[in-house]
This record gives C-alpha cells, structure tokens and sequence, in this order.
C-alpha cells in the first residue's frame, strides 16, 4: 500500500490537529511552570536542615519518581470515584492530565533545583551575610539568580521531555496530537501518515520552543556578555555623575568606647578548640594585623566579629554595646545591626558573578535603603569604584577582571555600607604577587583615613608598615600584641617576640 503524501500533507491544514497541538503546549507549559515552582519549594525544603521539612520533601521525590506517569494518570483520573468531591476537578481530562504532570514533575525539577541551588558556592551566601542582608535577600537577590542560570539547560531539557509525555495523557481520552491522530486513523487506516504527521507536530511544537528558550539562554549567559573597558571621554562622563567618597574623620574623644571588644572568646569546630579564650580590645581609627602560622585560628576569629562563626564562650561588644554571646542567634536584629556597622573583605572576593561591579556595589546599600534616591545610590557607588581606580570597567562583570581589581571591588562593596570597621580575610593571598600592590595601596589609603581595621595577612611587611599593632596567633591564643616599633626595635631578648620576629623573618634593630 503505497504513502498517501497528499493526505499526510492535508493533515497540516485540519483544525483538530491545530487544537490539540494547542492543547499539549498549554499542558506542558503549564505543567513545567507549575512543577518549576513546587519543585523550587521542594528544593529548599530538602536541603533544609529542619528534619520535620526534609524528610517530607525527600519522601515526596523518591515516590513520584518511582511511580510511572501513566499509572498515575490513570490513577488521578479515577480518584474521583473515591473522593466524589474532587471530580470537578479531576473528572476533566486536561485537568486530571496537569496534576498528575506537576505532580511527577515537581519531583524531577526539585533534584535540578538542588543541583543548581549546591553550585552556588557558600562564599557567596557569606558575602550577603557580611553585607548584612537577610535571608530572604540572599536567596532572591543572590542565591535564585545564579541557581536559576545553572539549573535553565536541564530545565529547558525536562521542557522537552515533558512535550513528549503529554502523549501518555491520551489514554484518559485528552484530545491532544495522539488522540486526535488514533481517532482519525480508526477510520481511515491510514497509520503510518497520520503517525508521521503527529511526529511533524511534536517536532514543529519542540523547535519553536527550543529557538525560544535558547534565545533565554543566551540572554541569561554572562558569559556572553562583554562591556567594553570605559574610554577616557566615556569614563570622565561617568565621573560626573559620582558622587566623590567624604573623606572620613575619625573622632576621638576621651572616654569614647572601644570599637570592638573582645572578652575570653573560645571557639570550637566538633572536637576542636580553635579559639581558646581571645581577649583583644581595638580602639577607633586603630589598624590592626593579624599574623600567625597556618590554622592557629586567625580566620576563624574575625569570621566570628562579624557573625559569620558563633562563637561558644565569650562575648563581642561593638562600640560599648552588647553584640554577640554564646547564645546569640546571628539573625537577631541586634547582630544584623551590629553586622551593618562591619565591612569584610574575603580572601576569594566573592563578588555576585550576575552583577556588573556597579551593581555589585549598589547592592546593599540599595537593599538597606541608605540612600535617598537610585541616583545617589549610583553616584555614591560610582564615586567608591573610582576611589579604588576602577571607574573605567563600571559596567564590566566580576569575571572580565584580573584579581587584584575583583579584590578591589570588593572592598568598594564593604565600603559602600559605609562601616565603622573593616575586616580583612587575608585579601591579597589569592592574587599573583604582581597584583598584590595595589590591593594593598588601597589598604593603606583606608588606614591613611583613620578606618578601624582588622587584617589577617601573610605579607609581613605590610603588616609592620601599616599596623599600630600586630598580633600573633599560635595555638589558639594571641601569643603576642606588640606595635611593629617594639617588635623591629625591642632591645632586650624577649622570648614572645623572639617568636614573632622569627617568624616573621625580621631582624631585631637594637633601639
Ligand atoms: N568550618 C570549619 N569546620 C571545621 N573546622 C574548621 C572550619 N573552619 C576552620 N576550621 C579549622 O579550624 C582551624 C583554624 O582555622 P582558621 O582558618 O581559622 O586558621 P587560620 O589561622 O586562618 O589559617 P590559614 O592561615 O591557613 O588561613 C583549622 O585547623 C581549620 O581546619
């Protein structure tokens, strides 16, 4: 029996055809949509550390992607028969169809989302944190955004999938591609035509959405994106609309509190004390370095100043006023406050990689509303990027630059909450050595200014040319709190600064 191409052909102009092709992309679409943002909830509830929201949510995707679509087609479409009250709804073939897709799908998508939601590096999470932004913000300002750019091929992916299952959807008699195709062959015979025909539907339905969501793709693909470097003439426009950055004054006063107060602070990791009782007070404008061989604890100890680590035993005060305790919970207003009031700056940067550096910096100050205007808050962080000499790549993203600039960002970012003190995670040890200069000008002009500052480093001679005092962490104890002057200078043997001195390779000056 030879191919009937005329009547393959004439099926491309029948109206059934046409409505049910209607008909499997508002299911799909529906379905993908719905089962994109139960499987987002589903998501968060698995990776909750709440047992009473994880356990559910794991129990819910092992189910659904155990049972077959089809069994739960069927099953969904004759629910009404033990629950009467539900065959409004689910006595509808489209409707019956749609829940029992969102309901498999929402499990498979939730395991895209976890996928995506893990590749957002905790560093990230931790940067929201120092800039004092709640939860809520980090995940809809910084966690979704990124979660969402990895996870979109493999839901663009389970789009697809879910086109050709809503096949299956025509054993509860929906008139979609294949009913509409099996009711006509009944008559005529002709199978292999009309199959081929539908074949051309799902094809023609899965290229346009393909072209579709690629073009998505690659409008979300900031890899694709690459802002010129500013010219002179552009970067001096640029340069008229920010605001220049106040020069700071510090005010000291007697009997005006310390920054920052440290009172027998013990920390530990499980079993492992890495803070043993740290007592250290810093007064305003005061530059502090942190030194001390690798895991004495020196980044564990101002990760707990600014919240990121509680902390077992102790107490932190924040310019006289009560701050953190053993038993503070770091989502206190009181800690958010005090976290307001504390730049940091991370060895790894942690830029936002979905935001240009502009948007970098107006993040937080735009979420605390510090300004009173979008212009002020751009002209403000216009003013910071040309205050670390960055100006020209405004409009640039986190990955366009070499490190020492993301390293400088991220200090105009801390800088743009405008703190009282500043912390410093060892900020120029993940640059090459050529790139560490201007990092670390950028420092001194801050300590120049009078800016209360805590840096842990390894670049000893920074260390001693910047600080009013260094201090020396061993074993979980500050083992020395010497200004560079006694450590360079001291004229008799010493034994605690015999040890800093050793190891900071310095050569004792007799004064
Ligand atoms: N999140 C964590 N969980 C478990 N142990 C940790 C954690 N963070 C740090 N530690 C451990 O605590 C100790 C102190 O780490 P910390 O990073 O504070 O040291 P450090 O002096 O800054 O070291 P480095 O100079 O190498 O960065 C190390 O032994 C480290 O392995």
């Amino acid at each position: 029996m030879p191919f009937e191409w005329p009547y393959f052909f004439s099926l491309f102009t029948l109206q059934s055809f046409w409505e049910a092709c209607i008909t499997v992309i508002q299911l799909s679409g529906l379905s993908w949509l719905i089962g994109l943002v139960l499987g987002f909830i589903l998501a968060n509830a698995k990776m909750s550390p709440k047992p009473w929201l994880r356990w559910p949510a794991a129990v819910y995707v092992w189910f659904f992607r155990s049972v077959p679509l089809l069994v739960l087609l069927v099953f969904v479409y004759n629910l009404p028969q033990l629950l009467p009250f539900t065959r409004d709804v689910l006595g509808v073939p489209f409707m019956a169809g749609l829940v029992s897709m969102v309901v498999t799908e929402a499990a498979y998508m939730t395991e895209i989302h976890r996928g995506g939601l893990m590749s957002v590096s905790r560093g990230q999470r931790e940067a929201g944190r120092a800039l004092a932004i709640g939860r809520i913000g980090i995940e809809r300002l910084i966690v979704i955004p990124q979660a969402f750019r990895i996870a979109l091929p493999t839901l663009i992916n389970e789009f697809v999938t879910i086109v050709k299952l809503s096949s299956l959807v025509s054993v509860i008699s929906l008139p979609e591609l294949l009913m509409t195709g099996q009711r006509l062959y009944a008559q005529n015979f002709l199978v292999l035509e009309t199959l081929l025909a539908v074949a051309v539907y799902y094809v023609m339905i899965v290229t346009v959405f393909g072209a579709l969501f690629r073009w998505l793709e690659r409008h979300l693909d900031l890899q694709l994106r690459r802002p010129e470097t500013l010219s002179t003439t552009e970067c001096e426009k640029l340069r008229q609309d920010a605001m220049p950055v106040p020069a700071r004054t510090l005010k000291t006063s007697p009997g005006q509190p310390q920054a920052l107060q440290i009172r027998d602070l013990h920390k530990a990791y499980g079993q492992h004390q890495v803070l043993k009782g740290i007592n250290l007070k810093v007064t305003p404008g005061e530059v502090i370095s942190i030194i001390g061989p690798s895991g004495s604890g020196k980044t564990s100890l101002i990760r707990t100043v600014n919240a990121l680590e509680a902390i077992d035993q102790g107490e932190i005060i924040l310019f006289g006023e009560d701050y953190i305790t053993a038993s503070t919970n770091a989502d206190t207003a009181r800690v958010r406050q005090g976290v307001r009031r504390i730049g940091m700056v991370f060895q790894s940067f942690n830029l936002f990689p979905h935001m240009t550096l502009l948007d970098n910096i107006m993040l937080a100050p735009h979420y605390h509303d510090l300004s009173p205007s979008d212009t002020q808050c751009r002209a403000q962080a216009l003013g910071l990027l040309d205050k670390v000499g960055l100006l020209a790549h405004a409009h640039k993203y986190p990955h366009q630059l070499s490190g020492g600039q993301q390293q400088r960002v991220a200090i105009a970012r801390a800088l743009a909450m405008s703190p009282d003190i500043m912390l410093f995670d060892e900020p120029t040890s993940a640059l090459d050595p050529e790139l560490v200069g201007d990092v670390l000008k950028v420092i001194q002009d801050l300590a120049r200014e009078g800016m209360t500052m805590l840096i842990v480093t390894h670049e000893m001679e920074f260390a001693l040319s910047i600080s009013d005092r260094v201090i020396f962490m061993e074993d979980g104890l500050i083992q020395v709190d010497a200004a560079p002057d006694s450590i360079q200078r001291h004229p008799a043997d010493d034994a605690p600064l015999e040890r800093i001195r050793q190891f900071m390779g310095v050569n004792k000056t007799n004064g």
